[in-house]
């Protein structure tokens, strides 16, 4: 069984205006059983895109090594997709030709990419926009397209790197529940990054919860509810209980009370 296994992995940045490099990920270790569906949460800077860089292969860890399926992961090309925040979609092509594309440039012969495109096309509901350009959808359909694209290329792991962060809130609300329903029809192995824990909990199996930079895991918390989720479990106590629980995790340590002022002094 394919498997994500990241072993003592650090990243330090050697940054212009630092002598010393910035350490943005430490001794991270976890592993993800394939098929499961698991969310990263943290604060600003704890280094989650980091993390999806390196598993997509784009850079390779300071130290530490990250392997999937028992390959050590050195460069981009395996077996792996990733949905960016923004759709990046290519203004010239339809959308038909935007989820077509992985697939040219994988050498898949026209009339299968085809094929194979209308059928994420319709997973993703966008059918009946197949002809449109990215500049004729709203925002929720582009990232539908990115969605289509990633998994037309039939990745067995897709990382996702806060992928519906440019929506308003009722849409973020749709497309949580719109994900859920794709990922339990493809069954890929998910590694979802977002700032919202209520997104991470009603989305995966398990939230890794990450400490400030340098990033380390503080906690990972498995996710008890069984699939299909209603968005409407986000309201029950088990869930809240969890929400809560993460947002602890995630609170800065308090500080030292501020001292008491003292009493103002009028004139006698
Ligand atoms: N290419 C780079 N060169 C130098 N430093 C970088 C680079 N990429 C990230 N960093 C630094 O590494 C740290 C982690 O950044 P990263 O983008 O991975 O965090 P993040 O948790 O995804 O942040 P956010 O939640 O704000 O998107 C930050 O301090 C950032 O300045």
């Amino acid at each position: 069984m394919p498997k994500l296994d990241v072993c003592n992995v650090s990243q330090e940045y050697q940054q212009k205006r630092h002598s010393q490099p910035v350490p943005a990920l430490q001794e991270i270790n976890f592993s993800i059983e394939a098929g499961r569906f698991v969310a990263i949460v943290g604060p600003s800077g704890c280094g989650k895109t980091t993390l999806l860089n390196l598993i997509a292969g784009l850079r390779s860890p300071t130290s530490g090594q990250i392997s999937w399926n028992e390959q050590v992961i050195r460069q981009p090309g395996h077996d792996c997709a990733m949905v960016f925040q923004s759709p990046a979609l290519l203004p010239w092509r339809t959308i038909v030709d935007n989820v077509i594309y992985g697939l040219e440039i994988k050498g898949c012969h026209r009339q299968t990419a085809r094929q194979r495109a209308q059928y994420f096309i319709d997973l993703v509901g966008l059918q009946g926009f197949e002809e449109s350009f990215p500049h004729e959808l709203s925002g929720g359909m582009q990232q539908r397209v990115n969605l289509a694209r990633a998994l037309a290329i039939s990745p067995s792991l897709l990382l996702l790197d806060e992928p519906l962060s440019a929506l308003d809130a009722q849409s973020r609300e749709y497309m949580q529940g719109e994900i859920q329903r794709i990922w339990l029809e493809t069954g890929n192995t998910a590694l979802y990054v977002t700032h919202q824990i209520s997104e991470a909990i009603f989305l995966a199996d398990q939230v890794i919860v990450m400490s400030p930079r340098p990033g380390q895991i503080r906690s990972v918390i498995p996710i008890p509810f069984a699939r299909p989720r209603p968005l409407s479990l986000k309201r029950q106590p088990d869930f809240l209980a969890i929400e809560d629980k993460i947002w602890q995790l995630l609170m800065p340590p308090t500080s030292a009370p501020l001292p008491t002022p003292s009493p103002l002094r009028g004139p006698m």
